[in-house]
């Protein structure tokens, strides 16, 4: 890390499903490993460890009120600080904080990455580049349904009944407003490796300077 220099943080919101996840790691991949870090918004949702089973499942996951941004915030002033941090997990099959930490050292980039990154006016406030990336809410929803059978141990039923209660709706109140505020919108995700490339070199350039 450059110690004379404050990190750049990069926030890259986007709705659920949209590609947020592999477009940070394709950008990460493409820069020296020792200089950035991908900090996920979804690491700060609240600890509803207290909560039953039914009380978690519950909770609007789209809501603003669902992450712990004190927590968040406290962190990544931390990192922009040159401070090592001991991140949060959340384990989505139990829908609570899981116990385990990860250390986190600084680093000249952080990509701050997760649906409601550019739609909190606090997080805001520490974000030097802003990226949205987009997709269709058909191919957001097919992309979710696989993912969260597949990863998330969720049954279809559920999947369909929160999308349709809370996911649809928040994309709609919180998320997709927040486009606005983008420097780079990214159609394709993952796939745009015109608009991968740009920003990677971009940051590369930005590093090298
Ligand atoms: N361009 C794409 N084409 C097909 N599948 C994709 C594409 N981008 C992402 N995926 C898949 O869709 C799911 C959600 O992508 P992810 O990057 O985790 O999105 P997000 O972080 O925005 O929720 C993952 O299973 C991922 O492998
Ligand atoms: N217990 C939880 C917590 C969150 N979610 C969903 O995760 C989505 C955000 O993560 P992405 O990687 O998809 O951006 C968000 O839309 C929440 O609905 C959940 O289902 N259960």
């Amino acid at each position: 890390m450059n110690q004379g220099k404050k990190p750049l943080v990069i926030g890259l919101a986007g709705g659920s499903g949209s590609g947020k996840t592999t477009v940070a790691k394709e950008i990460s991949k493409r820069l020296p490993q020792d200089r950035i870090l991908i900090l996920p918004e979804d690491a700060y949702y609240n600890d509803n460890s207290a909560l039953t089973m039914e009380e978690r499942k519950k909770v609007n996951y789209d809501h603003p009120s669902a992450y712990d941004t004190d927590l968040l915030i406290e962190q990544l002033k931390a990192l922009l600080a040159g401070e090592a941090v001991e991140m949060p997990t959340y384990n989505f099959s139990i829908l609570s904080r899981a116990k385990d930490t990860i250390h986190v050292e600084p680093a000249d980039i952080i990509i701050l990455e997760g649906i409601l990154v550019l739609s909190s006016p606090e997080l805001r406030q520490f974000i030097d580049i802003k990226l949205f990336v987009d997709a269709d809410d058909d191919i957001r929803f097919i992309r979710r349904l696989q993912r969260d059978t597949q990863e998330r141990g969720r049954s279809i039923d559920w999947i369909i009944a929160q999308y349709l209660a809370t996911v649809k709706p928040s994309y709609n109140q919180f998320v997709e407003p927040s486009k606005k505020y983008a420097d780079i919108i990214i159609p394709q995700g993952g796939e745009n490796q015109v608009a991968i490339d740009m920003v990677s070199s971009k940051l590369l350039s930005i590093l090298n300077s």
